[in-house]
């Protein structure tokens, strides 16, 4: 059933079920790939929390949760300017941090964030992402763990939101009509 949130309509676009499945296989991956570190799965708010929740429960190891909150968007558009919304005080040095966000659209953000976070020394730096838009990514840098990629639309659900409403959706959606 298509949504409508605010001025915007979207479609049905990736299931539940499809979602759910491709999120053990991430944990399964990174269960295989950490044995023996210090692991943190550093949340991206506020977009990751529905990602970081199923996926945490997919990785069979001892684990830290962290949180950092940044961002960008206005509407459909990135501004362009990341803004880091609170302090971070958590101790990530010598320890593994993946940081879990729910998309790399333009890049933009984790950009930002892999600088930001190198600066608290961490062991070892990974990136899981839910979606991935090669079409619209803007950088070198490499993504280690992938659920999706996805065109060039605007997408909402899984954590995902259109000017705030959305987030709670379980499957995605996309916008109809966009290019
Ligand atoms: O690759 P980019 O083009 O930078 O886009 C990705 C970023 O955009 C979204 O954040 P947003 O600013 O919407 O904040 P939110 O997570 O609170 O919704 C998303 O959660 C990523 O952090
Ligand atoms: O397609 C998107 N949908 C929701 N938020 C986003 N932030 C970057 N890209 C998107
Ligand atoms: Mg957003």
């Amino acid at each position: 059933m298509n949504q409508f949130i605010h001025d915007k309509e979207f479609e049905p676009f990736v299931s539940e079920s499809k979602i759910q499945e491709r999120v053990k296989v991430l944990g399964a991956q990174i269960t295989q790939d950490f044995q023996g570190k210090k692991l943190v799965l550093l949340g991206i708010l506020k977009g990751s929390y529905m990602f970081l929740s199923d996926l945490c429960r997919a990785i069979e190891l001892p684990l830290e949760i962290s949180f950092l909150r940044i961002s960008s968007y206005e509407g459909t558009q990135t501004t362009g300017e990341v803004k880091q919304v609170a302090g971070f005080h958590d101790d990530l040095s010598g320890k593994t941090v993946i940081i879990v966000e729910d998309i790399v659209d333009t890049g933009i953000s984790m950009d930002y964030l892999l600088k930001e976070i190198k600066k608290y020394q961490p062991a070892d730096v990974k990136i899981a992402t839910f979606l991935y838009k090669p079409d619209a990514f803007r950088f070198k840098y490499s993504l280690d763990y992938v659920g999706f990629e996805i065109p060039n639309k605007f997408v909402v659900g899984y954590g995902l939101d259109y000017n705030d409403l959305g987030r709670n959706l379980p499957e995605l959606y996309q916008l109809v009509n966009s290019q």
